[in-house]
């Protein structure tokens, strides 16, 4: 195992780059500590199969460097970097028993019988595959087969890191709940860092301690889930994780305060000096229906169930939509609203990144 550092990387595909647009990853500086659980969740072609090749050395970064426990390994192939890789869909030997699968990757590494066998033993029993080990890998069925693969992966005990690449991706939907808790109790079990890439926020937010969110080739923010989703440091941030996403609305700033159509919104704290396009950002969670506050009138109502989804246009704005999460029954389309932000949650942007300090706390 080994704590991975990612040290000033950049890659173009491009022969000549000329800026940062033709960068698949513009810049980027990431530690990921030893025996983490992470996950790398971004929109299609943000860039995380170029950064797992990178780490996986599939892929020598245009600039910067790879370090494994300090070790340069920028210049290392695939195979001298023990690094376990679990794809999309499941790479087996359908014509091999379960057992002689999982025992391949020892096997291969002159591991002696005696210990190969109690290693596929135990990451069998981890994975509830002990009654299959004698059956030919072929007959299973795909979560099973995907279960092979990631016990290909656990079984070596020499392995820095294990990067999962949307490993559920063929699994079906019932299912996918059931190996995503599997996972996240194996890694508990075994200890190893784990890199977990995907789109789907709920897959990254159930498995990781500490999720890496990706946008167009940059990180543009890496916290706990919670930390993500209570205060976003960037809007993309902010959209992508919640359902619905966080409201971004355009602000401008005036006599040192921030104001949405012609209203004056309290922010969670001092703004940090600095020009740029702004915007507020607040979840749909802290807005409420209320006697006072920003006029506006239901444009769309949703029940979900055990709450409501209310969107309004504020007067004196341009079309903009806000959400509110409301539990109480709520009004109808049409309605006149009146809509209430709660401060402490209510916060600014500058070029999408935040630029409010908390109240008594840290930026
Ligand atoms: N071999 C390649 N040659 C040229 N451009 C590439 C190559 N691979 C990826 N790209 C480009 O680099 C950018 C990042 O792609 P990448 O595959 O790393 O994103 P991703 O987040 O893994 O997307 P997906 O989830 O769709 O796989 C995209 O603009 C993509 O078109």
């Amino acid at each position: 195992m080994a704590k991975i550092t990612l040290d000033g990387l950049r890659h173009s595909y491009m022969p000549d780059p000329k800026g940062p647009q033709d960068y698949a990853l513009k810049s980027l500086d990431v530690e990921w500590q030893d025996g983490g659980a992470y996950a790398l969740l971004g929109p299609s072609g943000c860039g995380k199969s170029t950064l797992l090749n990178i780490i996986s050395g599939l892929l020598v970064p245009s600039q910067g460097r790879v370090l494994f426990d300090g070790r340069d390994v920028t210049a290392l192939p695939p195979d001298r970097r023990n690094i376990a890789q679990v794809f999309q869909f499941p790479v087996i030997y359908d014509t091999m028993s379960v057992f002689d699968n999982l025992a391949f990757p020892l096997r291969n590494r002159g591991i002696e019988e005696s210990r190969v066998t109690s290693r596929v033993h135990e990451i069998a029993e981890m994975l509830e595959l002990t009654s299959m080990l004698k059956m030919r890998a072929a007959n299973l069925s795909p979560d099973n087969k995907q279960k092979i693969s990631m016990g290909r992966g656990l079984v070596r005990e020499d392995v820095n890191v294990i990067m999962f690449d949307e490993p559920l991706t063929v699994i079906d939907p019932h299912l996918k709940w059931k190996l995503r808790s599997k996972l996240k109790e194996l890694h508990q079990k075994v200890g190893v860092t784990m890199i977990y890439v995907t789109h789907d926020q709920t897959e990254a937010l159930t498995f990781a301690d500490q999720v890496v969110v990706m946008q167009e080739g940059e990180v543009v923010q890496i916290g706990t889930p919670v930390e993500l989703f209570e205060r976003p440091a960037h809007t993309f941030v902010g959209h992508f994780i919640g359902s619905p996403g966080m409201n971004v609305l355009p602000a401008e700033l005036r006599d040192g305060a921030a104001w949405f159509a012609g209203h004056r919104i309290e922010l969670e704290g001092p703004i940090t000096p600095g020009e740029g396009r702004h915007e507020i950002g607040i979840r749909p969670e802290h807005v409420s229906l209320a006697e006072a506050g920003l006029p506006g009138r239901v444009r769309k109502v949703m029940d979900m169930g055990r709450y409501w989804i209310v969107e309004a246009i504020v007067e004196g704005s341009d079309k903009t939509r806000v959400a509110a999460m409301v539990q109480s029954d709520p009004t109808a389309v049409g309605d006149a609203v009146h809509l209430a932000f709660r401060p402490d949650q209510t916060r600014l942007y500058r070029d999408g990144r935040i630029a409010t300090t908390r109240q008594g706390g840290n930026a």
